[in-house]
């Protein structure tokens, strides 16, 4: 049996992972989970998988929940809640599922704490890959992929030397907007943005997909998680997301791994790794009906947030803090409606020009970076 605990239980990532663990009963128990804001969806969640320890976000809705559920249940709130889970006891999984650089400091506590950690939460390596990586290799702790391109990435490798490896080939869908011109963009709207032509996701990585910044912050990902050079990790633009990243070799060969488009498949190999499990509803590719697939160069300059992530990444030290810091708060601007999509990459590279950049930043000096990078994106509206 893997016990696990789960961060963002309530999100996108998180309610798959609950239906990847409830159809292993018999593999999987879940015993701690932190929620943002969703209490309806967490009374669910508690009646049917009865956690050990629940942390929320805020200490209003702690206290709701305590007043129902504190004669059972251990309850917390907040950053503390979020360590509490990271590094629950009987855990020996952490699933980090929630959105953003908060994800950052619990990982780093799990790893200290001997946790595998199955990562979705991008934003923990783009903030601070050099920390994380090292932690995990000083812990003897496997860090397993959950993003989709990085578990295929993950899947190809396996039974591969490193020392073999030529270059990763991340494919990109190309977002909701994949087919308008930088002009066409103008006054596009955020329901517009949410349409995400292949995925269904949480609101942050779908504004990501559309600026392309989520495949920026992949490539930065996948250069921490495989410990590859910038200059050898491409992305192609493949409108299906079938090929879900793909990887080649010395000799020239290439491998891919394809699949319908389903979260719980990269999910579930985290958790059941080195094994594959049964995936009940899984829908299998039937290739005849699928014809072709097609793959595209990838335009720059119309995407410029993955120009600004690459040579964000090239740079290094304390730059990709900042572009992940700007970068989510211009997203979160732009959803509440109060800049217009063109802005969000506008914004990100005001940050990264003005930003003098540290070598090697410990774990203080990236919190000050990141709160302060926010603070200045939003004085820029
Ligand atoms: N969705 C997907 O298919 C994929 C997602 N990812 C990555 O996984 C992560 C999660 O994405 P996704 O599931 O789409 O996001 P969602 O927005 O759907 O879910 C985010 C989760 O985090 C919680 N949360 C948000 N902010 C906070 C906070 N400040 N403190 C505590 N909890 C918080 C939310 O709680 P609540 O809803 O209760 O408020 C929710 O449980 C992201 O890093 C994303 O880039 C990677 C690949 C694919
Ligand atoms: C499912 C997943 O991993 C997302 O990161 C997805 O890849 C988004 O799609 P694009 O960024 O390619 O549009
Ligand atoms: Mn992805």
């Amino acid at each position: 049996m893997k016990y696990i605990s789960l961060m963002g239980a309530t999100g996108s990532i998180g309610t798959q992972t609950l239906d990847v663990i409830r159809n292993h009963p018999e593999q999987f128990c879940l015993v701690a989970i932190t929620v943002g804001k969703n209490i309806e969806l967490t009374r669910k969640i508690i009646s049917e998988f009865k956690p050990e320890l629940v942390s929320v976000q805020n200490q209003d809705d702690y206290e709701k929940l305590k007043a129902e559920y504190g004669h059972s249940i251990r309850l917390s709130y907040g950053q503390n809640g979020l360590l509490e889970v990271a590094i629950y006891e009987k855990a020996t999984i952490l699933v980090n599922a929630v959105m953003g650089s908060v994800g950052l400091f619990p990982t780093l506590h799990a790893i200290q704490a001997g946790k595998t950690i199955a990562l979705a939460n991008k934003e923990t390596l783009v903030t601070a890959g050099h920390l994380v990586m090292s932690a995990a290799e000083q812990h003897g702790v496997s860090i397993l992929p959950v993003d989709s391109e990085h578990s295929a990435i993950f899947q190809c490798l396996q039974g591969e030397k490193d020392s073999e490896i030529d270059r990763l080939i991340i494919t990109a869908s190309g977002g909701s907007f994949r087919d308008k011109t930088r002009e066409d963009l103008i006054g596009v709207t955020v329901e517009e943005a949410l349409n995400h032509p292949n995925w269904s996701m949480g609101a942050k990585i779908t504004i990501d997909s559309a600026t392309m910044m989520n495949k920026g912050l992949e490539v930065i990902e996948a250069h921490w998680l495989f410990d590859i050079p910038f200059d050898k990790i491409d992305v192609v633009l493949h409108r299906e997301s079938i090929i879900h990243s793909m990887v080649e070799f010395q000799d020239t060969s290439i491998k891919a791994q394809l699949g319908s488009p389903d979260m719980r498949v990269a999910i579930q190999y985290a958790l059941s790794y080195p094994n594959r499990l049964p995936l009940p509803s899984g829908k299998r590719l039937n290739l005849e009906d699928i014809g072709k697939l097609n793959f595209e160069k990838m335009d720059y300059k119309r995407f410029h947030c993955l120009k600004l992530a690459y040579d964000a990444g090239r740079t290094g030290g304390s730059l990709p803090t900042v572009l992940n810091a700007a970068n989510e708060a211009a997203v979160n601007a732009f959803l509440n409606k109060k800049i217009a999509f063109l802005q969000i990459d506008e914004l990100i590279e005001r940050a990264l020009d003005r930003h003098n950049v540290i070598k090697h930043p410990d774990l203080d000096t990236i919190k000050e970076i990141d709160q302060e990078t926010r603070v200045y994106i939003n004085t820029l509206f």
